[in-house]
């Protein structure tokens, strides 16, 4: 026994010795042939590639790795704005994707169909593409103009009254029961959870045909299926093929998530289809009657219920986090500008009584400054902060001297236009005076984008932001906390307030909500 333990490992070391012996050799083959591959694809890409010329840092011609990081991080938008601050009008991104802020550059890529959407988009995906998703420029024609009267001010109107009862009236119902039950007639809240819960229950109501009360019950089911989504498109962004076999075992949950909201997508479009066929009710004013009524005036085409499905949800996606964010950088800022506030604050209260409800048009037509003040919000912190993704068609496209071949990612830099420096002076600067009274300013901003493919909810966020903000301005006051992190004395590189830090998922929002959106509420004297 003995002796075969002995041959056995003699054996065993022979054989191991024999097998690095002949690897040898072909480990320092592989490894030669990998350095050589590595400094002809490092040559190629800093000297002879079609965007080597482009600036850019040297990591990202030669690899994705930066914009991955900063996208993991959730940092893609201040990594988008300080490119544009160092690099200029184009820079890279990755080896085959360029960032464009240049202003005539983003609008001739935007305005017309020839730069489509990227596949990177298929995220957003329903059962089937959705407005927001869909590449093909035919069918996107379609859709739009089948949602198209969703949006007109007309219809808008009509769907006031819903924006009011989950808008407003929910917050002002939430914070004077908080105030009641305070013996100081003062209340600390977070107004970042409070916005968004708020835009959930106003696009639920008008999208679903329901009440989800998201912000009486402090959370709904829609927030957790709206996170899953966005996350499930994020996955998607992040890596093309997450959704397939073996990554998607990792999503399952996800997966299972957005089954239960596109399921009940559906059955909210049935169930209004039942009730009309029964006649238990009238025609409602609201978004899923259009998208059951909206017709194709060329092709006469009306939407099935799954294409129904496919938008109602995804108008709750692109349209509650982009609004309620909206709203909670424009406090900050105004918490951050004293004098902004309350230069403000007074417009509204010289404009309207106290106990008046300010409706969007009288908003709109009496409070120039307060519209201003969102529109500046808007331009220094956008919240659709990712450089939109579009791909050079056939044929190739120059931009800044530089030709892009076909095939080529076109990030239009939504941070870089808005903080053009060729448009604004100090762009960096909370200034809401840019937008008094100059309808030509507000076309400078991308942040809803800007043609074939604008955001058709542009109004409705409108509608939504001037209710609640020149009301909420008109019956409270507000207040840093003493502990605040972020005050107007506490200033950045560049002399501004420093604003609480942002994170990037699909939207821009604070990094720490709970901890920098905390505010003081007390009700306005009656004046
Ligand atoms: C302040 C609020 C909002 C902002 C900042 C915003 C921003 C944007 C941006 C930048 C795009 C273009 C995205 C891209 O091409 O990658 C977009 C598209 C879109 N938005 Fe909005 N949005 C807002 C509110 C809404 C609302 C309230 C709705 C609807 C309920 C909505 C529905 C859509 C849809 C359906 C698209 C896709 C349009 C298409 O591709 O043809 N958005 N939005």
């Amino acid at each position: 026994m003995a002796i075969y333990d002995l041959l056995l490992s003699n054996l065993r070391l022979a054989a191991e010795y024999l097998w690095w012996q002949e690897l040898v050799p072909y480990t320092w083959l592989t490894a030669g042939a990998v350095c050589v591959i590595s400094i002809i694809y490092v040559i190629y890409c800093l000297y002879f590639a079609p965007l080597c010329n482009i600036p850019g840092s040297t990591i990202s011609k030669l690899t994705s790795a930066k914009m991955n990081l900063h996208a993991i991080l959730g940092l893609i938008s201040e990594f988008s704005e300080e490119e544009y601050y160092s690099r200029g009008d184009i820079f890279t991104m990755s080896p085959n994707a360029v960032a464009i802020s240049n202003p005539a550059d983003c609008r001739t890529i935007l305005s017309t169909h020839r730069f489509v959407k990227s596949e990177m988009y298929a995220g957003f995906d329903g059962h089937e593409p959705n407005i927001f998703s869909m590449r093909s420029p035919d069918v996107s024609r379609v859709r739009r103009r089948q949602v198209g009267p969703a949006f007109a001010n007309s219809y808008l109107n009509d769907m006031e009254p819903i924006i009011l009862e989950c808008g407003i009236h929910a917050i002002k119902e939430k914070w004077n029961k908080e105030l009641a039950s305070s013996p100081s007639g003062m209340a600390t809240i977070c107004y970042a959870l409070h916005f968004s819960m708020v835009t959930f229950d106003i696009i639920g109501a008008l999208g679903f045909g329901q009440r989800f009360n998201a912000l009486r019950d402090d959370k709904s089911k829609m927030v957790r299926w709206v996170e899953d989504y966005n996350k499930l498109a994020m996955a998607r962004l992040a890596y093309s093929g997450a959704h397939s076999f073996p990554t998607n075992l990792l999503l399952r949950r996800l997966m299972k998530s957005k089954d239960e909201f596109l399921a009940f997508g559906m059955a909210a479009a049935e169930l209004r289809r039942e009730q009309l066929r029964r006649g238990d009710i009238e025609k409602p004013k609201d978004l899923l009657q259009i998208l059951i009524d909206g017709q194709d005036p060329d092709s006469k085409a009306k939407m099935t219920d799954t294409q129904v499905t496919a938008e109602n949800t995804i108008f709750m996606v692109a349209g509650s986090d982009t609004t309620s964010l909206t709203m909670t950088w424009t406090l900050h800022y105004l918490l951050l500008h004293p004098e902004v506030y309350h230069k403000v604050t007074a417009e509204v209260r010289r404009e309207f009584p106290r106990h008046h409800l300010i409706t969007y048009a009288e908003g709109k037509a009496r409070l120039p400054y307060l519209d201003a003040c969102i529109f500046e919000s808007m331009r220094v912190r956008p919240v659709s902060g990712v450089p939109m993704p579009r791909i050079v068609p056939e044929g190739g496209a120059t931009f800044q001297g530089h030709f892009l071949p076909a095939g080529t990612m076109l990030g239009v830099n939504v941070c870089g236009f808005n903080h053009h420096q060729g448009i604004w002076s100090n762009p960096r600067q909370f200034i809401p005076e840019r937008f008094l009274n100059d309808e030509k300013a507000k076309n400078n901003i991308l942040t809803f984008s800007a043609g074939v493919r604008v955001c058709p909810g542009r109004v409705l966020a409108q509608y939504e932001m001037i209710t609640i903000i020149a009301n909420m301005l008109k019956d409270y006051d507000f207040s840093l906390p003493a502990d605040s992190l972020f005050t107007p004395n506490r200033l950045d590189k560049h002399g501004n307030p420093l604003t609480m830090p942002r994170f990037q998922s699909l939207t821009v929002g604070p990094k720490y909500p709970e901890r920098d959106c905390r505010v003081v509420i007390a009700a306005a004297p009656e004046y």
